[in-house]
């Protein structure tokens, strides 16, 4: 444990219950392409920058089922095993015809790593923050997890609400509308995923990416990127429930 807060190389100390997510060595990148019409590219962003981007909430949430269905478009159920220590994945999202770069961390939720997580929110450019909708106690503690993240993490670093699990409607303990609440509260955008079915998760990272390109970009004519009606107009509302 002392080792893992010495900060060593980070592929040493990170396992998952899935051994197709591994660290990544370098920037291999895999894409992901946004599927709405492209517009030109902007001249000036910088497709070299890469964004750190990561994962939190409480342990069990599905955090890095989230990223394996992003990444690998599958869900592995099974046991639940949970995360030890921090990795990341690389992803490429294309968005208004330029590639922007993702390294995408993911953490463990369980309280006793939380001092080697603190360490990677400062030089967060974006944060997701999930809880789990049949898991009251989860969605209690996203305020404590943004009083965490406003005292480590960048002023302006970009968040996002997610409600993971929205499969599970027969034992949601959590309405959307109190999620919603929640986010506005915050003024940060929300929606609710399922890692499992892959309902919103290209569009969470979509969005994120977006949002992370319009501000690097930040052309003065150019109006501001509206991460909430752009997460609005294209969230899976349909389905087998009236939740979404
Ligand atoms: N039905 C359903 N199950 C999910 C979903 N996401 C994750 N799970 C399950 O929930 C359990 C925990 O998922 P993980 O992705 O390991 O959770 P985590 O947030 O990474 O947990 P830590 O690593 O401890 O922080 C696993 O059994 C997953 O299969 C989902 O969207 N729907």
């Amino acid at each position: 444990m002392e080792r893992m807060e010495s900060m060593e190389p980070i592929s040493a100390y990170y396992t998952t219950a899935y051994p197709e997510i591994q660290p990544d060595g370098g920037y291999e990148y895999t894409e992901s392409t946004e599927s709405q019409a492209k517009t030109p590219p902007a001249p000036s962003y910088d497709e070299e920058f890469v964004h750190k981007t990561i994962l939190v909430g409480d342990s069990g949430v599905g955090k890095t089922s989230l990223l394996v269905q992003f990444d690998q478009g599958k869900f592995i159920p099974g046991s639940f095993s949970a995360t030890v220590g921090i990795g990341f994945t690389n992803k490429v999202v294309t968005v208004d015809g330029v590639k922007v770069k993702l390294q995408i961390w993911d953490t463990a939720g369980q309280e006793r790593f939380r001092s080697v997580t603190h360490a990677y929110y400062r030089d967060a450019h974006a944060l997701l923050l999930l809880y789990d909708i049949t898991s009251k106690t989860s969605f209690d503690n996203i305020r404590a997890w943004l009083t965490e993240i406003h005292e480590y993490a960048q002023s302006d670093v970009v968040i996002m609400l997610l409600g993971n699990k929205a499969d599970m409607s027969g034992e949601r303990a959590i309405r959307r509308d109190e999620g919603e609440r929640l986010a506005r509260e915050y003024s940060v955008p929300f929606m609710e995923t399922s890692a499992k079915t892959g309902v919103n998760v290209e569009l969470a990272f979509t969005a994120v990416a977006k949002e992370l390109k319009h501000r690097a970009v930040q052309h003065p004519n150019e109006p501001k990127f509206q991460i909430h009606e752009y997460i609005e107009a294209r969230k899976e509302k349909s389905g087998c429930c009236s939740y979404f």
